[in-house]
């Protein structure tokens, strides 16, 4: 029996020993395998890691270019700058008045500038002062007003200066300004929407607490900024309670007025009022009640601007319906600027033509410039003023990235592919470029 089965046992122990060597081999293989994976493994943690080393040296190059910037763009100006510019504060340099003081015109440095005299007697030092404007300087948008310069001694703001005035003169039609197109007003609406986004996400967010139409400023082809955002700030406490203007308590939301506090939802309040005022013209006293009683009994277009043009009607509701939600009496019922309010408005600026095609006759011989292809922006098909480097290589208006991105897109709006960063890189080089090149009209 045993014999029998002999040749069998032989034959299944040679084909064993065969397995057993194949089985050695695979695993003498395998063990070869991760060798060399482990070898890859680490010759890849070294390239990460030097890439992650040369992303933060450009990332500080980039830093270090960008506060070069400031600082090249932020200047101290002294006393006597500011009485040649203002020419000894003449009345006729004069543009205004606000709570903390006048407001000029001038030239300083061979800029022209609106200069803002705030209360010579702070609580701050001069070098807090100073400190603390040279951080507000460094926060930049398209939609903000640049601070470009300060004096210390005298308490001064020097501002860019924006050539069509305030957004209330337009609202009001007074100072020879004349009403705004519609197109225009959403715009601007999108534009505020934007630069609150923006100041609110700042690290520390920055609260205006005092927007209104008045720091509603318009440029040479009617793009909105914000201006006097942070003024408080520089501002000792006695100084900034002191507000008894009736008409822009009106803009302030009924919390602060309870506890004293401004919140990011304080600024939704009086973006909502603002909101109202574009769509109506309407005095801000009664207009919450107003815009209310007009869409409850159906007929918005009674309460509308009608100096504006056509509305386009189902727009005009839904921003109404915003503005209302926005002047919510409860700070949480107001909508969240990024989450909500950005995503109903933002499509909006789609209907709207570009700034520079609603503009003026008086800007007319301007369009006939040949703009430079690479300065148009490709998202909001206008010349750029914050041009941005995004992943995908392209350069676009910084506003209208960064809407495209909030808005939830990862995907490059010009070649549809998946950005491998959200990260966006000021483009400096063409900013100078579009400066010079603005420069020679
Ligand atoms: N950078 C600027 N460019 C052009 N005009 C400006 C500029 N800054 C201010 N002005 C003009 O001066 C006016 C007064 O400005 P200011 O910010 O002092 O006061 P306000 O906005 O009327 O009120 P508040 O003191 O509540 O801010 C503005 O409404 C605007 O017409």
């Amino acid at each position: 029996m045993i014999q029998e089965k002999k040749p069998v046992l032989e034959s299944q122990i040679t084909e064993s020993s065969y397995a057993g060597k194949e089985l050695e081999e695979k695993i003498i293989q395998a063990v070869e395998l991760l060798i060399s994976f482990r070898k890859q493994r680490d010759e890849m943690q070294i390239e990460r890691d030097n890439a992650i080393k040369e992303v933060n040296r450009f990332r500080k190059l980039v830093q270090d270019d960008a506060d070069e910037y400031c600082i090249k763009n932020f200047f101290s100006i002294s006393f006597s700058d500011i009485i040649e510019a203002t020419r000894n504060f003449d009345p006729s340099s004069k543009i205004g008045e606000g709570k903390f003081g006048s407001v000029y015109k001038g030239i300083i440095h061979h800029v022209k500038v609106a200069i803002k005299m705030l209360p010579a007697c702070g609580s701050f030092s001069d070098s807090d002062f100073q400190h603390k404007a040279e951080s507000l300087s460094r926060v930049r948008h398209p939609n903000l007003v640049t601070l470009i310069g300060i004096c210390s001694e005298s308490r001064s703001l020097a501002y860019e200066f924006l050539e069509n005035g305030n957004l209330e003169d337009h609202l009001a039609c007074c100072k020879k300004s004349r009403p705004l197109h519609w197109q225009h007003r959403i715009r601007i609406a999108v534009e505020i929407c934007s630069a609150l986004i923006f100041v609110h996400a700042n690290d520390p967010c920055i609260v205006h607490g005092n927007l209104r139409p008045t720091n509603i400023l318009l440029d040479a082809k009617f793009v909105s900024k914000i201006s006097d955002f942070g003024v408080h700030l520089l501002i000792s406490q006695t100084e900034n309670s002191n507000n008894d203007d009736p008409e822009a308590s009106i803009y302030v939301d009924p919390e602060y007025i309870d506890n004293g506090q401004f919140t990011v939802e304080s600024d939704v309040y009086s973006f909502g009022v603002i909101l109202l005022r574009l769509l109506t013209a309407r005095p801000a006293l009664g207009i919450v009640r107003d815009v209310k009683c007009a869409l409850e009994s159906g007929n918005l277009g009674s309460v509308l601007d009608s100096s504006a043009g056509d509305w386009p009607i189902e727009q005009a509701e839904l921003l109404a319906y915003l503005a209302l939600s926005c002047c919510e009496k409860d700070p949480l019922n107001r909508p969240n600027m990024l989450s909500e309010v950005w995503p109903t408005i933002e499509p909006m600026r789609d209907i709207c033509k570009p700034h520079s095609d609603l503009n003026t006759s008086s800007q007319g011989s301007k369009g006939q410039k040949r703009i430079p292809p690479h300065f148009v922006c490709p998202i909001f098909q206008d010349v750029m003023e914050d041009p941005h480097i995004a992943a995908d290589g392209y350069t676009y208006e910084g506003d209208a990235i960064k809407g495209w991105l909030y808005s939830g897109h990862d995907t490059s709006p010009m070649t549809n592919l998946k950005l491998d960063t959200c990260d966006l890189i000021p483009n400096y080089a063409l900013y100078r470029a579009i400066q010079e090149w603005q420069q020679q009209f």
